[in-house]
């Protein structure tokens, strides 16, 4: 049985274009794809094939779900803390030990659900996680996302070098333990949740390893993730530990692990050889605008490089980013590019359009996943939000003449999960 929804839809064409879609009749199939876009009255064809549609009231509008490229689940545990220190003290002082908790499988259920609660709740629909080096915690955050319906993809954390004793692999337990996640996902026998090969970053992961997770990616044909040219500090010690070997680009192109399935985080430090590697693999770029006032040193030059190729989405990078909300970083985003404008007027500013792309339909492409989800079309999947506007406790006020455009555009700078009032999957509804 077919369901259908009436009223306004809102998304994201282009970085530069939000289109609106009034008095619109979307239908989506059993299967959760979008079969029908019918615009005007409620057509009385529809009615045949979805009796009972939903209407959206007064003030409500739906946009597509926002599509998080890059979080660490274990690190929701401190989220909102630990924001003075810089990343590799930040990495031995709270994340790892977070981490390890991980291995308390009833302090794992905690966290996860109520990370995987608090992204719904504030639009996730899909997420690419880095959970932790061990598989049991590991199947147990798949399980609970596959059963909170949201969509995943869950890597395993792989490192087996310059971490604390009590948290680190050889390099042989970290390519069998990746093997064996790949496998118990595969047993939950969901087409929502996928493992991912996750080497940390280059500086916990020796070459060997690096190499073996490149096979491993090409065998089982694996979307990839890691940290990129992420801080000063980062870059530093890579060079230290490679001396003459290139830069984290070169390094794990030469193993294998660039393709057009890898998303990586951060990518703040590229020379023009590493953005030439990176567009010519196909790898998405996750940007973490929270995360990078505090580890990076540096903006993203998100216009810059979506100009030039580069598929860029959006990360929230929970717990280097304090918040799990992706409207909070689609504002960082914004803010951080108008910051790097006031010191260098040729810089391009990215605004709310453009944040609300990276955080939609350029997370999507990121992920491989441009025609499935993040927009709205005829065979694209409905993962979707419910938005309304105005209202007692809704963080937007609306007033005569705000058209919606201007209703739109309120909510992306002022709303927050008070104005998320439904959450569709593929089109289940989960929130
Ligand atoms: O923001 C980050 N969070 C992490 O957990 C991490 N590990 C390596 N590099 C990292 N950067
Ligand atoms: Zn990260």
């Amino acid at each position: 049985m077919s369901t259908a929804y009436h009223g306004t839809f809102i998304h994201a064409v282009s970085p530069f274009q939000i289109e609106i879609l009034p008095e619109t009749t979307v239908v989506v199939s059993d299967a959760g794809v979008i079969t029908h876009i019918v615009r005007g009255d409620l057509p009385a064809q529809v009615r045949e094939l979805a009796p009972s549609p939903i209407i959206l009231g007064n003030n409500e509008f739906f946009v597509p779900g926002f599509v998080d490229t890059h979080v660490h689940a274990p690190q929701y545990a401190y989220a909102g803390a630990g924001t003075h220190v810089p990343l590799m003290t930040w990495l031995t002082e709270y994340a790892f030990p977070a981490e390890v908790k991980m291995r308390d499988l009833d302090h794992a259920q905690d966290v996860y659900s109520k990370l995987v609660d608090r992204m719904v709740a504030n639009g996730t629909t899909t997420a690419l996680y880095f959970a932790t080096i061990d598989v049991d915690p590991c199947v147990w955050f798949a399980k609970i996302v596959q059963e909170k319906g949201q969509r995943a993809f869950v890597g395993k954390v792989c490192m087996d070098r310059n971490a604390p004793p009590e948290y680190v692999e050889t390099t042989a337990e970290s390519l069998s333990r990746t093997e064996e996640f790949f496998a118990a996902v595969a047993a939950l026998k969901t087409d929502l949740v996928e493992a991912v090969v996750t080497p940390r970053f280059i500086p916990t992961c020796t070459l060997e390893l690096l190499r073996g997770l490149g096979e491993l990616a090409k065998r089982y044909g694996a979307r990839v993730q890691s940290h990129l040219s992420e801080s000063r500090d980062e870059v530093a010690f890579v060079e230290s530990l490679h001396p003459g070997e290139g830069s984290d680009s070169d390094i794990f192109a030469a193993a294998g692990l660039l393709t057009s399935k890898t998303v990586m985080a951060h990518s703040i430090y590229l020379s023009d050889n590493d953005e030439q590697l990176l567009r010519e693999h196909g790898c998405g770029l996750a940007v973490c605008p929270i995360s990078n006032y505090f580890f990076a040193g540096s903006t993203f030059p998100i216009r810059e490089r979506m100009h030039k190729g580069l598929k860029c989405g959006l990360g929230t990078d929970v717990a280097g980013g304090y918040s799990p909300s992706m409207l909070q970083n689609v504002r960082a985003l914004v803010l951080a590019s108008r910051g790097r404008n006031h010191h260098d007027s040729t810089a391009l500013i990215a605004d709310y359009k453009c944040g609300f792309y990276v955080a939609t339909r350029g997370g999507a492409a990121a992920l491989g996943l441009e025609g499935v989800v993040g927009g709205f079309a005829v065979g694209m999947q409905f993962d979707a939000l419910r938005i309304k506007v105005g209202g007692p406790s809704n963080p937007v006020d609306v007033f005569p003449g705000d058209d919606w455009e201007r209703k739109f555009e309120k909510f992306v700078n002022l709303g927050d999960e008070r104005s998320i009032k439904g959450v569709w999957v593929k089109g289940r509804q989960i929130a």
